[in-house]
């Protein structure tokens, strides 16, 4: 069984440096078989899982914890470190406590390791899921939306509390005002996506960056194939008898942050986790650092004619 490598955090509290995805595009596709997909996930020795409640994996995820602690994989619930995300329907104060003790009630747990705002985006509508109307997209109030995470972390609901998709823009916003400052910004970042920027803004501010779609999220409506298909990972993999994937993955993991990787499969999920003895050469670093830089996810579904978002630029800050 692999052991992963873990970081700690500007709160004391640490985080395994590979963790695994649950999100299955369509959500809810494969409910009957994604517990035992993460009780074989716990057996390889994955400890980190990310979650969201729009992912609809909460709940089996605790499913798999429960197995996990009664056929003794794990001693204790505390081996785990679980993250869960605020979806952008409870992106207003007096949505957030309430959101995440549905998100520990479907866990079964007493706390999460790590609560993140999904998207600084707000839904008008209190629905957890993909097909909102355009008329419902509210900019998110960032200093209201962050004390209600303060206060999950207050309550003991949350060992720690974040953001994702934050650029530095909001991040900046968020920090002008926060008491506690969030532990991890989670954001897309692969070979195609290398965020130099915003890894240098958040390593000044003590922010952890985790890293999501590491393989580009190939297969899912917000990925793409590029990674997959990139003739620079090609040839570094065929000369170091790897693949493409665990090229990918070392790459993120050699930046100094951590990542969360998806599959589903019994083989590729243990392939995913053979990263940590080798490495990279500084030749085939410089390759990749050079590869044009293009983002896949751009959350084109929060974009509006009328607002409050009109182009994707308005959207990232500038940054894409
Ligand atoms: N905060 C956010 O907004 C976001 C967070 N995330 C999180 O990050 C996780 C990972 O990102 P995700 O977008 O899913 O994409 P990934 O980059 O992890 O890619 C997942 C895809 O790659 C395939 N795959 C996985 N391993 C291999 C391999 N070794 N060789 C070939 N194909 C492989 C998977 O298929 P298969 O299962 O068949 O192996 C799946 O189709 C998510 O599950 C989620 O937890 C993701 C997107 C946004
Ligand atoms: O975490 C995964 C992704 O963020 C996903 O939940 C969203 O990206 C959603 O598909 C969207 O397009 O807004």
């Amino acid at each position: 069984m692999s052991s992963i490598p873990e970081f700690t955090l500007q709160n004391g509290n640490t985080i395994p440096l590979l963790g695994f995805g649950t999100a299955e595009y369509p959500f809810g596709s494969s409910s009957e078989t994604m517990k035992e997909t993460f009780l074989h996930a716990i057996k390889l020795g994955y400890r980190h899982f990310d979650s969201a409640a729009i992912y609809q994996s909460e709940q089996l995820l605790g499913e798999a914890m429960h197995d996990a602690l009664n056929l003794g994989l794990i001693k204790s619930r505390d081996e785990l470190f679980i993250t869960s995300k605020l979806w952008c329907s409870n992106g207003h104060h007096d949505r957030v406590v309430p959101a995440i003790q549905k998100t520990l009630s479907n866990l079964k747990l007493e706390y999460v390791d790590l609560y993140l705002i999904h998207i600084p985006v707000s839904l008008k509508t209190g629905e957890i899921g993909l097909s909102f109307k355009k008329e419902d997209i509210l900019p998110m109030d960032i200093k209201s939306v962050w004390e209600a995470m303060e206060n999950c972390q207050k309550l003991g609901l949350a060992k720690s509390i974040g953001v994702s998709n934050f650029t530095r823009k909001k991040l900046e916003t968020l920090l002008s005002t926060a008491k506690i400052h969030p532990a991890v910004n989670q954001v897309e970042m692969n070979p195609y996506w290398q965020q130099e920027q915003l890894r240098e803004f958040c390593e000044e501010k003590g922010i952890h960056i985790t890293a999501y779609s590491p393989l580009g999220g190939k297969g899912t409506i917000w990925g793409t194939n590029w990674i997959m298909e990139c003739e620079v990972l090609k040839e570094i993999a065929k000369a170091k008898g790897r693949t493409i994937a665990q090229i990918s993955l070392r790459w993120v993991y050699e930046q100094g942050v951590s990542v969360v990787v998806k599959s589903f499969n019994k083989e590729r999920m243990k392939e995913n986790l053979d990263i940590f003895d080798w490495n990279l050469s500084p030749d085939e670093l410089q390759k990749i650092t050079g590869i044009p830089q293009r983002k896949g996810f751009i959350a084109s579904e929060f974009i509006s004619d009328e607002g409050p978002y009109k182009t994707l630029s308005e959207l990232w800050d500038g940054e894409i």
